[in-house]
């Protein structure tokens, strides 16, 4: 039987310091829990901290988009060259592997990137994922490493994602921790304070958007802290950090990864006849369909939003946005099969 996989993402905030500078200790600390458990998963690292740790190389530097991509190009290898120098001790090799949405949104380079992690785990090594931002554009660009970690952990069905940070973990008014949280409550987001730390681009907003996605998914994850001592070897038997249970999916792999991967071409609202019909798992037909945004082609993936805005379905559309604007009031014209719906 294949093991399990088992992603961890680590934020600049966790493996950086406040100058910037990787921080050894973290790191040859990440490599050691990770040895530890290393023959019992199919394990991948996300790892931020490539531009920060490339950022002092870059005179006069402002944060301005090539600057940014410049300090990413210099920092990667700095990055993955501690990862090695940690891990060799232990007699494991990395492997780096840089990211762009496409290779998400593209269901064949997608399964390529698992062929890829599979050839790497038979051989042991541990792949290390990061966006490869030297390239990444503004409108391809993941929202940050937090989602490419929840992407990677959806689409491969990993048994379990785990997000340091550099606190404890969630924590409540009174700064006390949350040993469990319901993310299926839609206030959740109102957990995450205004404040995040300078160094990452996520902070908790984005590890609480994720997590839930990731546990509707059907995959659990653990938001556990950085400094907490033996953090993901104690988040591995939930005794560290928060701890978001997954929600039962009966959801099949290719629409999972296309509620998660996917590159959403356009929107489609609908009324709330369509939005019953959804709910009970028939077809999406353009009688229901009351405006469309943005243009698509046939094949590509849609979101359909309710009355509210509010995002009740992905799917791969069967007709493109100009006919289906033309065809909003036809009988039976069917604008996304059952199969190729995704309630979220
Ligand atoms: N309810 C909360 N519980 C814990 N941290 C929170 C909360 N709301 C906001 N934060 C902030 O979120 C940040 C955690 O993310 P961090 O580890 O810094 O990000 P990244 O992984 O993106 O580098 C912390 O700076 C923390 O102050
Ligand atoms: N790809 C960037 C990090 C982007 C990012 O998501 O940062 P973080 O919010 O700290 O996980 C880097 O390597 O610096």
């Amino acid at each position: 039987m294949k093991k399990p996989i088992l992603v961890i993402k680590f934020g600049t905030a966790s493996i950086t310091n406040k100058e910037g500078d990787l921080t050894d200790h973290v790191i040859a600390d990440i490599a050691r829990q990770v040895a530890e458990v290393h023959s019992y998963y199919r394990i991948v690292l996300v790892s931020s901290g490539a531009v920060a740790a490339g950022r002092s190389y870059i005179s006069n530097y402002k944060q301005r988009l090539s600057e940014r991509k410049a300090a990413a190009a210099i920092g990667n290898t700095l990055l993955l060259n501690k990862y090695s120098d940690y891990f060799r001790p232990y007699g494991i090799s990395i492997a780096q592997s840089l990211c762009e949405r496409n290779h998400f949104s593209n269901r064949k380079q997608f399964l390529q990137l698992k062929k890829t992690y599979e050839k790497l785990w038979d051989n042991g090594i541990i792949p290390i994922a990061n966006e490869n931002d030297v390239v990444s554009n503004l409108e391809l660009k993941f929202s940050d490493n937090d989602e490419l970690a929840t992407l990677i952990a959806v689409g491969f069905n990993a048994s379990l994602l785990l997000f340091s940070t550099s606190v404890p973990g969630v924590l409540d008014e009174n700064n006390a921790i949350i040993r469990e949280l319901d993310t299926s409550d839609k206030k959740l987001l109102g957990l995450a304070r205004k404040e995040k730390s300078d160094a990452g681009l996520g902070g908790m907003t984005s590890k609480l958007t994720y997590t839930r996605l990731a546990n509707q998914m059907g995959i659990k994850a653990v938001i556990f802290g950085i400094n907490t001592q033996d953090g993901i070897l104690k988040a591995l038997k939930d005794e560290a950090g928060t701890v978001c249970n997954a929600r039962f999916c009966s959801v099949s792999a290719k629409n999972r990864w296309l509620a998660s991967g996917s590159l959403i071409k356009g929107k489609v609202k609908v009324d709330l006849g369509a939005e019953k019909a959804l709910a009970k798992r028939f077809s999406l037909l353009a009688v229901g369909v009351q405006s469309v945004v943005g243009d698509f082609e046939v094949g590509e993936v849609i979101e359909i939003i309710d009355h509210d805005d509010t995002t009740i379905a992905v799917a791969i559309t069967k007709i493109s946005s100009k006919s289906l604007k033309e065809n909003l009031n036809t009988q039976n014209l069917e604008v996304a099969h059952a199969n190729d719906l995704v309630l979220v």
